[in-house]
């Protein structure tokens, strides 16, 4: 008897990483505007202070605040107004003791003063002289200068996804343009006799090819260039042809079906005759995605899929995202959402088990039901917004838990 000797996802992470020592990361210069969701290939620092003046977080009157100690509504500090801070200009004015002026939001505060007070608790006695009817600390109403950031402060480390509160950063930094790690290149292989494209007619035992358009898709939310997607017939020869052509390009090859242990299983094979090093795994101790192939043709790293579409994606999400991670240096959690099991989970003996789940929220309570099904049923991947994981050595979960969701 022949079986699958698994094993643990840690362990085919760590081979997967040792795999792939030799692959470079190329870099490149992009612009903002295209800089949405790239990975920071180099330190990025910040040029100067921000913000780079003392400015006022209000519309008030720049003061000495401690003109202003002990100013209330019934007893106001008595101020000369000594005019108004322009928008967008050197502040010439100089506050003196007993002095105030007017300045707007955001507006540079005059050398001398050290607070704002709110227009609110100002009123005006004479052509120039203000009641101050609030007393306020020093620094109050004020953002000072390098408070938010201060020069040579690093803004983001290599590995860092830009999102777009980065992207307004970097331009309020005054950058236009970022060093980012170029897209690996990635190639997606569907294999089987049944697969017929989408939109072609349903002949009885066809099955219409969703993981090449899946895996596609999970390629590139993860910002990684897919240069082909193929389907091949479960022959030896024709997917062996396929991988020799993709291999010259692509850094990555994800193979969907054939995993297994069919007569038509013709993965392993195909990785095998293709010289050293050939499959290195082919198992992972999982529910799903136990068949899971790994290995390496010339420089490219091979990735088995179980054909089944939610193992798929579920060794997807085990497999490619911890590369990506490790190959950008990332370091961290990926923080998830966390909630209480609605209903008792039985563990997977002796595998890691992930179980698609649905989040809702109730009164204020966050529940996290399991949504049942089979590996082939992707829709029941739709319906959930991530899945739970039970650990290897996990007796199951029980209704009230509080898991952790790892969204997708
Ligand atoms: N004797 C055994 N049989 C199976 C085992 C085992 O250990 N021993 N493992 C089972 C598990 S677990 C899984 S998962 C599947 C994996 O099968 P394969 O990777 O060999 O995939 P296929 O046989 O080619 O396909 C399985 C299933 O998925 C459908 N499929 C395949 N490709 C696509 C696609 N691109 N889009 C949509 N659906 C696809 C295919 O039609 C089959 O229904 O093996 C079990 N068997
Ligand atoms: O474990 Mo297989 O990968 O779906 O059923």
């Amino acid at each position: 008897m022949e079986l699958l000797k698994t094993k643990s996802v840690t362990e085919v992470q760590q081979i997967i990483a040792q795999l792939c020592s030799h692959l470079k990361l190329e870099t490149e210069v992009i612009t903002l505007s295209e800089a949405l969701h790239r990975i920071v290939a180099l330190p990025i620092t910040s040029p100067h202070d921000v913000p780079a003046f003392h400015r006022s977080t209000v519309d008030g009157y720049a003061v000495k605040s401690q003109d202003t100690f002990g100013a209330s509504e019934s007893i106001p500090a008595i101020l000369t107004c000594v005019g108004e801070i322009t928008m967008g200009t050197q502040a010439q004015l100089k506050i003196m003791d007993g002095q105030c002026a007017y300045v707007p939001t955001g507006g540079m505060l005059p050398e001398g003063s050290d607070a704002v007070v709110m227009v609110e608790y100002v009123e005006q006695l004479d052509e120039i002289t203000w009641l101050i009817q609030q007393a306020v600390s020093p620094g109050g109403n004020v953002l000072r200068r390098g408070e938010d950031l201060s020069r040579e402060e690093v803004l983001f480390q290599p590995g860092h996804r830009l999102r777009p509160q980065d992207i307004g950063l970097l331009a309020g930094m005054g950058f236009r343009e970022v060093v980012v790690y170029c897209p690996l290149k990635t190639a997606v292989i569907s294999t089987g006799d049944e697969l017929i494209a989408p939109g072609d007619p349903l002949e009885p035992g066809k099955i219409i090819d969703m993981n090449t358009y899946s895996l596609a898709a999970a390629l590139r939310e993860d910002g990684l260039e897919v240069t082909n997607t193929e389907v091949v017939k479960d022959d030896l020869k024709q997917l062996q042809n396929t991988i020799a052509r993709l291999v010259k390009t692509a850094d990555v090859i994800l193979i969907s079906g054939g995993s297994s242990m069919g007569v038509h299983d013709i993965t392993k094979d195909a990785i095998d005759g293709m010289g050293k090093p050939g499959v290195v795994v082919h198992g992972m101790a999982v529910k799903p995605g136990k068949p899971t192939i790994v290995g390496m043709v010339e420089d490219t790293l091979m990735i088995g899929l179980p054909g089944q579409p939610v193992s798929a994606l579920v060794v997807y999400h085990l497999l490619m995202k911890p590369l990506l991670k490790h190959l950008w240096g990332q370091q961290g959690i990926t923080p998830g959402v966390n909630g209480e099991l609605t209903v008792n989970i039985p563990s997977a003996p002796g595998r890691e088990h992930y179980v698609m789940v649905r989040v809702t929220e109730e009164n204020g309570r966050r529940f996290v039901s399991p949504q049942h099904g089979k590996s082939g049923m992707l829709s029941m991947m739709g319906r959930s917004h991530g899945m739970i994981k039970l650990d290897v050595n996990q007796e199951g979960l029980q209704k009230g838990d509080r898991v952790e969701v790892l969204l997708f």
